[in-house]
């Protein structure tokens, strides 16, 4: 059990608000089923203009022209970017291009009702306790802003999306380094000390401790084993987060 009287609740998703298993067994294979469609149908629009630099950028470019410069046509660079993202996700590297993509291509799949996001049972519950109580909730995931407000807008609950007053992806800064935690606090307008940070990766955690955030580790059934729990205290479900 944790007992929380601070000001903020601060929310990873997969692994903590949602399965493991539903990202990787339907929302990761809903993008390679529909990248190639999608990126012809987007190529040139101003939505995938960003998203193309942040690509180029993660893979040590400093712009797609700079990245796509030795691929003659338009359908080379199309191929050149489906073959980076496929090799992206296939290492799982949460490269922000990446989740701005995936967040992008979902768009259709939440708006088509294929793409439902499976939340945990006790986390609308807990939002309603949460808000109730006057904190202030927020996500932090490596998903996409775009993605995280598309993901619980369409819930098996619902629509949660007022149950949060922020959104913060990797544009935010990498997960694992305590400056990020350092910038959301600052966003929050309190001090790191009084934000609860739930995750289900130590190394997240870390850095956020680091940063002065209080932690909890999830360990939600499905995620992958934890060896060390390194000093975080470890929560099943949100019913063991109890507000002071
Ligand atoms: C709407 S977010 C989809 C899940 C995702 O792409 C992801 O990378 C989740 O990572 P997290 O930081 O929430 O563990
Ligand atoms: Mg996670």
């Amino acid at each position: 059990m944790i007992k929380f009287s601070g000001r903020g609740l601060l929310l990873d998703i997969e692994g903590t608000t949602a399965s493991v298993a539903f990202v990787y067994d339907v929302m990761f294979p809903f993008v390679r089923r529909e990248l190639d469609a999608y990126l012809q149908a987007a190529w040139k629009t101003p939505a995938l203009e960003p998203v193309l630099r942040y690509i180029a950028q993660d893979a040590g470019a400093d712009t797609f022209a700079a990245w796509t410069q030795d691929d003659a046509t338009e359908q080379a660079k199309q191929q050149r970017v489906s073959a980076e993202i496929t090799r992206l996700m296939d290492n799982d590297i949460k490269a922000t291009g990446l989740k701005q993509l995936q967040g992008l291509i979902w768009k259709s799949g939440f708006d088509s009702g294929e793409l439902v996001a499976a939340v945990f049972d006790d986390v609308p519950p807990a939002l309603v306790r949460w808000n109730e109580a006057g904190k202030d909730v927020r996500i932090y995931s490596s998903g996409s802003v775009a993605a995280q407000k598309m993901f619980f807008g369409h819930t098996n609950h619902g629509d949660l999306l007022a149950s949060f007053r922020g959104h913060y992806d990797t544009t935010t800064g990498p997960k694992k380094e305590a400056a990020s935690y350092r910038v959301i606090a600052s966003d929050y307008g309190c001090d790191a000390s009084e934000i609860l940070f739930l995750s289900d990766i130590v190394a997240e955690l870390d850095a956020a401790r680091e940063a002065g955030m209080q932690t909890g580790l999830c360990y939600r059934v499905g995620n992958a084993p934890v060896e060390n729990g390194n000093g975080h205290p470890g929560i099943e479900s949100f019913d063991q987060v109890s507000i002071g």
